[in-house]
């Protein structure tokens, strides 16, 4: 088949990549010439593990191309997948102002019948809205059908994810449209879900928000048992073993961040205020989620008193590790509360620091080594589970830090490693080690 793919950001590049490498001819656009540049050098502009490769192969043998002209990519396409961002507007609804560029540049150049497929998040209703938007600018006399495909790769994972998600949601109101989307997918040999267009919308909106009920559910329970003397990582274990609860997602930490989770539960809240259904657990989830890290803060401030001068060096930056993205980071919330505490800063992050230069203050010290960020710092935050940081190993943080204190926000360690070194370990929903709790300071 000859696809186009518009956007080449992580889902852009991803499904591009992707679908050329299971045999189809693919042209991704973008109007970021830059991106364009590079992706045809074949670097690609995002860290993903293994998207190189598949980049460097299929750029290679053809199968994959990438341009900024609508006109040129269109010109053999029958498929056209949407990808652009559907960032947050300030009330929290999805702005819908790429997709509807997107919708305005294809009606100026589709030249025959075509199948939009949406992998854009978008609020329920959208695709048809994208349809009639379509229609109604086109400029020569094609027939348009629409279909929905939400995107469910994890960043960090994206590769691993499209060749092996544990399923593929297709929806639209015309069967042989989602024929046609069904067979290119076929070679994934992922399971299959058909269902109606509203359906598909929904059923991205409503996964998201119940991944991060689970992690906001259990920050809840974390931070309860930090107070009345329980252990959450054998809470979350045990509950895990039920598979009616199941064990994914309920790792306790400083709260989810990320580009999606965020943005996609206030995107699912504004939905229901536009229907006029109030979505109790849907604004707890983010209110929860929203004090997670800034209660981690507090701890540390009740713990270390008057930062004022103090050096302290976070580990991790990222919103999660595999990844450079600093898109709704909880280092993010962190810095700035530090910050405004007259704490001074040293970061590492393996990956992110480039990315975490252009959105952190600039007065922080971003370093290329935990050694570098940790040696005479007063204590160490760790942000970001990074493979480098929990191998990083205990006695060297006991070596180098002026203060052998660390505040771990994703319970990279055992408390016994900690003990066993004499360090001052706090981390989240489990008992301190060598040290007093502060917890009970706080609501
Ligand atoms: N990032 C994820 O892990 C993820 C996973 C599932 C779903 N999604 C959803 O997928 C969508 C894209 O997310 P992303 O993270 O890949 O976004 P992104 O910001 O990384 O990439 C979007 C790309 O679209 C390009 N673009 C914007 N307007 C364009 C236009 N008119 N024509 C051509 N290109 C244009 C931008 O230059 C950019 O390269 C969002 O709706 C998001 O919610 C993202
Ligand atoms: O038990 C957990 C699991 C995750 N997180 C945090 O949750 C955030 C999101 O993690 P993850 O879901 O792995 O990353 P994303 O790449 O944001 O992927 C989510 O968002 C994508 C965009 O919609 C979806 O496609 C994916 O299915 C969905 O997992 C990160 O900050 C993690 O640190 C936790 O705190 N505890």
């Amino acid at each position: 088949m000859n696809i186009s793919v518009i956007g080449t950001g992580y889902v852009g590049l991803v499904t591009g990549v992707c679908l050329a490498e299971i045999g189809h001819q693919v042209t991704c656009i973008d109007i970021n010439e830059e991106k364009v540049a590079l992706l045809r050098q074949g670097i690609p502009p995002i860290y993903e593990d293994g998207l190189e490769e598949l980049l460097h192969r299929n750029n290679t043998n053809g199968r994959l191309h990438f341009t900024i002209s609508y006109e040129e990519a269109l010109q053999n396409s029958q498929i056209v997948y949407i990808t652009v961002g559907s960032p947050p507007k300030q009330d929290g609804s999805a702005d819908l102002r790429f997709v509807d560029a997107v919708c305005r540049s294809l009606a100026q150049h589709l030249r025959q019948d075509t199948i939009i497929v949406t992998k854009s998040t978008v609020p329920v209703g959208t695709n048809e809205h994208i349809k009639q938007t379509i229609v109604n600018n086109l400029i020569e006399n094609v027939t348009i059908d629409v279909v929905s495909n939400p995107e469910f790769l994890r960043q960090g994972n994206a590769i691993y994810d499209t060749f092996n998600g544990e399923r593929i949601v297709i929806g639209a109101d015309n069967p042989g449209a989602l024929d046609i989307i069904e067979r290119i997918n076929q070679p994934f040999d992922i399971p299959i879900v058909r269902t109606d267009l509203r359906s598909a919308e929904m059923i991205k909106y409503a996964s998201n928000a119940f991944l991060a009920t689970k992690i906001s559910f259990i920050n809840e329970m974390a931070n309860l048992s930090e107070k009345v003397g329980a252990n959450i990582d054998d809470v979350s274990y045990a509950m895990g073993l039920d598979k009616r609860i199941g064990k994914d997602f309920l790792q306790a930490g400083i709260g989810y961040g990320g580009s999606c989770f965020p943005k996609d539960t206030h995107a699912l809240l504004s939905i229901g205020r536009k229907s006029n259904y109030y979505m109790p657990i849907i604004e707890s989830v983010i209110h929860v989620n929203q004090n997670q890290s800034k209660y981690f803060v507090e701890k540390m401030i009740q713990r270390l008193g008057d930062v004022t001068g103090k050096t302290i060096a976070l580990l991790g930056l990222a919103f999660k590790p595999n990844t450079d993205d600093m898109r709704g980071a909880p280092s993010i919330t962190v810095v700035k509360e530090l910050l405004k505490k007259g704490a001074n800063i040293k970061a590492f992050d393996p990956i992110a620091s480039e990315n975490a230069k252009k959105v952190l203050p600039a007065q922080i010290d971003l370093t290329a080594s935990i050694q570098e960020a940790i040696s005479g710092a007063d204590c160490a935050v760790i942000l970001t589970d990074w493979k480098e940081i929990k191998e990083y190993k205990v006695r060297d943080y006991k070596k180098h830090l002026s203060n052998p204190i660390i505040f771990d926000g994703r319970n990279c360690f055992t408390r016994e490693e900690m003990q066993e070194h004499n360090i001052e370990y706090h981390s989240v929903g489990r008992q301190v080690v060598n040290g007093k709790d502060v917890t009970h300071h706080l609501l």
